[in-house]
């Protein structure tokens, strides 16, 4: 008999789909699955293509688990916590909140109070085994729980704990909005190939696959990123021409402004949201 938990997703959107695709992938079985959200449509779809069970009604996608996946948007998550409230502090899941912004005193008081809550903040390439995760347990979370929700997102990327809470909007504007940042970097990449004449399939493939290679150096290389990107600029050649051009052009500041700018919007998002209650 399998002793794997049952896993219950309340909301069924990009999110909850990467996590569930990658989770599959890597030998979470789909009848250990429950996947709840308002539109039957979209749930019959994921029902398709994952093998999952599904229902309109989240409490009782909430009564089968033993994690329940709040992965509906920050906006909503008050309704649906307090709708689900009497189940789970009668069946005493583990939650798991992947919002973001979202407090985890804020959930607790939602969900009724005295619950077991671990927040994660995940990213869409767990889809295909290569997410990155921040986690944070509240104190009511047992050690067995931890290792529980730790082995679902260790199993579709790397998965690393934080101990301060208010340290996971440095990751939400890290690693949680990080793939959009790499994303715009290829379609400018891609755009820039094209207009000097390169196909825009070639181009696309060519800037996919050198993004791809970096990172996996950068992964496995002894040397920082720094060391890496000189062993790449010739003297005099056409590396260093480009790499002049982002510094003079202020990418590190802009980066750096950009990712102030997410790590400040967590911050007022936590706000916002724990003054809804
Ligand atoms: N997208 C990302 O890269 C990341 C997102 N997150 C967090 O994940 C969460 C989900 O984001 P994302 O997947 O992008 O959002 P989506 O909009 O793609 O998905 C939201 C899902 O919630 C469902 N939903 C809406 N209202 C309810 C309700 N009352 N009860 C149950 N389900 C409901 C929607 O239903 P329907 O399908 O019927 O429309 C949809 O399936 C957010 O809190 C976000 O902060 C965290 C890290 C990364
Ligand atoms: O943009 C957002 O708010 C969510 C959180 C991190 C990625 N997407």
């Amino acid at each position: 008999m399998s002793t794997s938990p049952t896993i219950s997703f309340i909301g069924a959107g990009n999110m909850a789909s990467a996590i569930i695709g990658g989770m599959l992938e890597s030998g979470f079985e789909a009848g250990k699955i429950w996947v709840s959200a308002p539109d039957d449509g979209h749930l019959q779809s994921i029902r398709k293509q994952f093998g999952v069970s599904i229902t309109t009604d989240n409490r009782h996608c909430a009564q089968q688990a033993d994690i329940v996946i709040l992965a509906v948007k920050p906006q909503v998550m008050r309704d649906v916590c307090v709708d689900i409230a009497p189940v789970v502090q009668n069946t005493r899941p583990l939650m798991v909140s992947i919002a973001a912004g979202l407090e985890a005193a804020t959930l607790d008081e939602w969900l009724g109070g005295g619950m077991p809550l671990v927040r994660v903040m995940p990213n869409t390439p767990s889809l295909v085994g290569k997410g990155a995760a921040g986690l944070y347990a509240n104190d009511q979370v047992k050690d067995k729980q931890k290792a529980s929700v730790e082995s679902v997102f260790s199993s579709i990327g790397s998965a690393l704990w934080v101990e301060d809470e208010s340290l996971l909007h440095a990751v939400t504007a890290l690693s949680g909005s990080g793939p959009a940042y790499f994303f715009l970097m290829l379609e400018a990449l891609e755009e820039a190939a094209t207009a000097k004449g390169i196909p825009g399939e070639t181009a696309r493939k060519l800037a996919i696959q050198t993004m791809a290679g970096a990172a996996e150096m950068a992964g496995r290389s002894e040397h920082d990123p720094g060391q890496l990107k000189r062993n790449v600029m010739s003297p005099g050649g056409t590396t260093e021409k480009a790499i002049h051009t982002f510094e003079d052009g202020g990418l590190r500041e802009l980066v750096k402004k950009a990712y102030s700018a997410a790590y400040d919007r967590s911050g007022e998002m936590s706000k916002e949201l724990a003054a809804k209650q």
